[in-house]
């Protein structure tokens, strides 16, 4: 059966071949007919699978993957591996908050605006610097914003609420000045305590956890000049389509621009993962076995656009009724990208995404950001829809649940809106730049009324 379908697909290049026309002809016409009512059969009865479950199927086999050290500057947007734990407070000292004058709150307390008190500066501590002596009764040291609080003090009068007053005493340049504190200060006044932002013990980043830049500035804090990461997932995307050019060809009749590869490239980055363009390849099965067995061999994972469907041209289907894996699925209850496959060779997933734009964009964000995600340590790498209101009835009547590319807005009055983008077909690359979420339309005969609350999947290739 398998064979007689690759044989009845060996049409290259765009151009019929008459011999194999020829040789049809002759046959026994009811014999080609029952053969093709077989063919179709097979291709076009698909089981199909509501969208959750093609998900929760991928997900229950991917498994996280190998790890690497890298020096901290590398290690932007990467995801941990570990957990990074404090092994001291933060602040690990008393810091002053202000620039002023560290004091013992007590001595402040009967100073006011018309009655300051005033306090013998005895010295200087900028940052960085640890005052040896312990400061008494009636004396100051001039501190500034991050220093550490010397011994004895407990509080900041800020510089704002102090004066110098011109009187020398004979006791040294630094040592003589002396301040008038214009308004009293409670003990803690302008100081951070050891601890107040973090306890020792506390989690910085938990393993798995993508690293932005607070995590990045955690981890600096906390001296991790190298952290232990997930490798980013090695990714081949393999376009295929014979009306296929590579973006520096001249375009000529019937042909189009390989724009998929370039829509995975940026969501393989912003996902984590790094991306490889294999060149594209004609809808040609020994091409096709070829090029995607030496890719499921090399890379961690696979993308194909095209080819996915029923036509004539559409080989995916054959690929996988014939390879040594398992497909999960052919065929998803859902919209864009209904005929989108997976499945896994020695490990390896392979995603074979429709070859509509919008439909390969889709394919992406429901199945392999998640893999990916999880890959690098993610435990639960699906998101998590927020509710919003239809901003305009949504009028689309399907047996199938919609993924509907959107803009999500939020009111001046903190309302989520969302509205569907304007080319809302699958063929539309359009729409995925003007797209910022994808909103849930649930299969129904009526479509929905403006102001019906929907699910929302912010895109997080944003
Ligand atoms: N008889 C049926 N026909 C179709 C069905 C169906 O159920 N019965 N499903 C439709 C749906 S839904 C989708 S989605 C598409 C899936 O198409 P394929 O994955 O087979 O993709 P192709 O046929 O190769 O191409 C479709 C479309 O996309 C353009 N394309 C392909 N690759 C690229 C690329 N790399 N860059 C830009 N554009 C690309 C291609 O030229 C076609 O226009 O099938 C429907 N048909
Ligand atoms: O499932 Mo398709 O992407 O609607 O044309
Ligand atoms: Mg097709």
């Amino acid at each position: 059966m398998t064979q007689n379908n690759d044989s009845s697909k060996e049409v290259s290049s765009g151009v019929v071949n008459s011999d194999s026309l020829a040789a049809a002809s002759t046959t026994n016409a009811s014999t080609t007919a029952a053969l093709n009512t077989m063919k179709h059969d097979v291709k076009f009865n698909r089981d199909i699978m509501p969208a959750q479950t093609a998900q929760a199927l991928v997900l229950e086999r991917v498994m996280c993957g190998s790890t690497e050290r890298v020096p901290l500057e590398q290690a932007y947007g990467r995801h941990l591996a570990e957990e990074a734990v404090t092994n001291r407070p933060v602040p690990h000292f008393r810091r002053s908050i202000m620039d002023g004058y560290a004091v013992i709150a007590k001595d402040t307390s009967t100073a006011d605006a018309s009655n300051p008190v005033i306090l013998q500066v005895i010295g200087e501590v900028p940052c960085g610097a640890v005052w040896s002596g312990e400061l008494r009764q009636g004396q100051a040291i001039r501190i500034m914003t991050g220093a550490q609080l010397p011994e004895g003090a407990d509080a900041v009068v800020r510089l704002e609420w102090t004066t110098t007053v011109e009187r020398a005493v004979n006791s040294g340049p630094q040592s003589g000045q002396m301040i008038a504190v214009h308004q009293a200060v409670r003990s803690g006044e302008a100081i951070h305590g050891i601890g107040s932002e973090m306890q020792a013990g506390e989690v910085l980043v938990q393993k798995g956890q993508r690293i932005g830049a607070g995590e990045m500035g955690l981890l600096a804090m906390f001296g991790y000049a190298n952290v232990h990461v997930y490798r980013r997932p090695q990714v081949a995307i393999l376009s295929t389509g014979q009306e296929l050019l590579s973006i520096e060809e001249e375009l000529t009749p019937g042909k189009i621009y390989n724009s998929n590869s370039y829509i995975l490239l940026a969501q393989l980055e912003s996902a984590g993962a790094m991306p490889h363009l294999l060149p594209h390849i004609p809808d040609d099965i020994t091409t096709l076995r070829e090029r995607l067995d030496e890719a499921l061999e090399r890379y961690d994972l696979v993308i194909t656009t095209g080819g996915v469907s029923v036509g004539d041209h559409d080989l995916l289907y054959d690929y996988t009724n014939n390879w040594a894996g398992e497909l999960l699925f052919n065929k998803v209850k859902m919209r864009p990208g209904s005929p989108t496959t997976v499945g896994f060779r020695h490990g390896k997933p392979l995603f074979a995404l429709s070859g509509n734009p919008a439909a390969c964009y889709v394919g992406f964000e429901l199945f392999v950001r998640p893999t990916l995600l999880r890959m690098q340590g993610v435990a639960e790498p699906l998101p998590k829809p927020i509710l919003a209101r239809l901003t305009e009835a949504y009028r689309v009547r399907d047996t199938f649940d919609r993924y509907v590319r959107a803009v999500l807005t939020i009111t001046a009055e903190g309302q989520a809106e969302v509205r569907p983008t304007k080319a809302d077909i699958s063929s539309a690359t359009v729409s995925i730049r003007d797209a910022n979420c994808l909103f849930l339309s649930p299969a129904s005969e009526e479509g929905m009324e403006a102001g019906t609350l929907v699910h929302v999947f912010p895109l997080r290739e944003l």
